[in-house]
């Protein structure tokens, strides 16, 4: 794959995130990979193009290539800004999370429609600062659209052993530590479903950037408040690779129905189309915005507050 050419020029409408245990998805031709320079750095690694029956797929490897990044390291910037500079408009993430629900057992697939912020405010978390000011809404974090192609995609799989809870609550953590047991019951306590160090601030800065974008969760424990073992590394490991070809088969049955061109609409985001410019216009006036600020904000938005 070292000779794959180190740049691409069409539009890439659909990534994949890819977290712990999901460094590459097989089966796909990989036909570049490219790495581009954003106003916040290098991706987390180099993003592969892939050939999906003539669409082309991004995928990314949230923690780096080889899991290098931890999750309060990870250039969440980067990735977004450099997935949406190639033209993706239509985000499906993986991750692996802790359970917190009896009925959420390890290797099911959960769908989240909500997400609580505990992370510590450590990692960098907006495209919209530094003299640049913008407010979006994020009451419903993910997109139901892309949600739904996920439940239909489980449905169809459920006689394979593939087990799919189709909305919940999910906590993102700071960590690298994993969670105290009163932590876990205060979340449990709270409605959390599930919980996972990567889930966040990938979701705010997709939204921000005008990107449809739903997490797609893999249990694999149950955190510390059960009576089973509590979680460590390995187990979480061993659940990603015990599931792993499960865990390709619902990416690829989703990208299957991502690429149709009745949901062409959805993977060019059109619903999502003028969100952040009408959140910014109406905050930081013109004589107040910084220019190095908008510089930055048009890798996102070419011509962003000109046009
Ligand atoms: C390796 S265990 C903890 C690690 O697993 C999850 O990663 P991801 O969400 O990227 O699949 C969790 O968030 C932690 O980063
Ligand atoms: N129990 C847990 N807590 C946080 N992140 C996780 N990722 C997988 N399991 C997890």
């Amino acid at each position: 794959m070292s000779d794959l050419p180190d740049t691409f020029d069409r539009p890439v409408h659909i990534a994949v995130i890819g977290g712990t245990g999901l460094y590459k998805i097989d089966g796909y031709t990989p036909i570049a990979r490219v790495n581009p320079l954003t106003p916040w750095g290098y991706p987390s690694a180099p993003i592969l193009i892939l050939e999906h029956g003539g669409v082309p797929i991004a995928f990314l490897a949230r923690h780096g290539a080889h899991h290098e990044y931890a999750p309060h390291e990870i250039p969440a910037r980067a990735n977004i800004a450099a997935l949406r500079h190639i033209g993706v408009r239509c985000v499906v993430s993986f991750s692996a999370v802790g359970s917190l629900q009896e009925e959420i057992k390890p290797m099911d697939f959960v769908v989240p429609d909500q997400v609580i912020d505990r992370t510590k405010g450590i990692r960098p978390f907006t495209f919209f600062e530094g003299g640049l000011v913008g407010h979006v809404p994020f009451g419903d974090p993910y997109d139901d659209k892309i949600a739904q192609i996920v439940r239909q995609c489980a449905k169809s799989m459920q006689g394979d052993g593939v087990v799919l809870h189709g909305s919940g609550t999910a906590i993102c953590m700071e960590g690298p530590q994993f969670s105290t047991r009163a932590e876990s019951n205060l979340y449990r306590s709270w409605g959390g479903s599930v919980i996972s160090m990567s889930l966040l601030p990938e979701a705010k800065l997709a939204r921000e950037a005008e990107m449809a974008f739903q997490v797609i969760c893999m249990a694999t424990d149950y955190d510390c408040w059960h009576t089973t073992e509590d979680v460590d590394v390995s187990m979480v490991m061993h659940y990603m690779e015990s599931n792993s070809k499960n865990a390709r088969r619902l990416v690829g049955a989703v990208l299957d129905e991502l690429s149709k061109q009745e949901n062409s609409d959805l993977v060019t985001a059109k619903h999502w189309v003028g969100a952040s410019k009408g959140a910014v216009m109406f905050c930081t006036k013109p004589e107040g915005r910084n220019p190095e600020a908008v510089k930055k904000v048009e890798y996102l938005f070419p011509g962003f507050l000109s046009g």
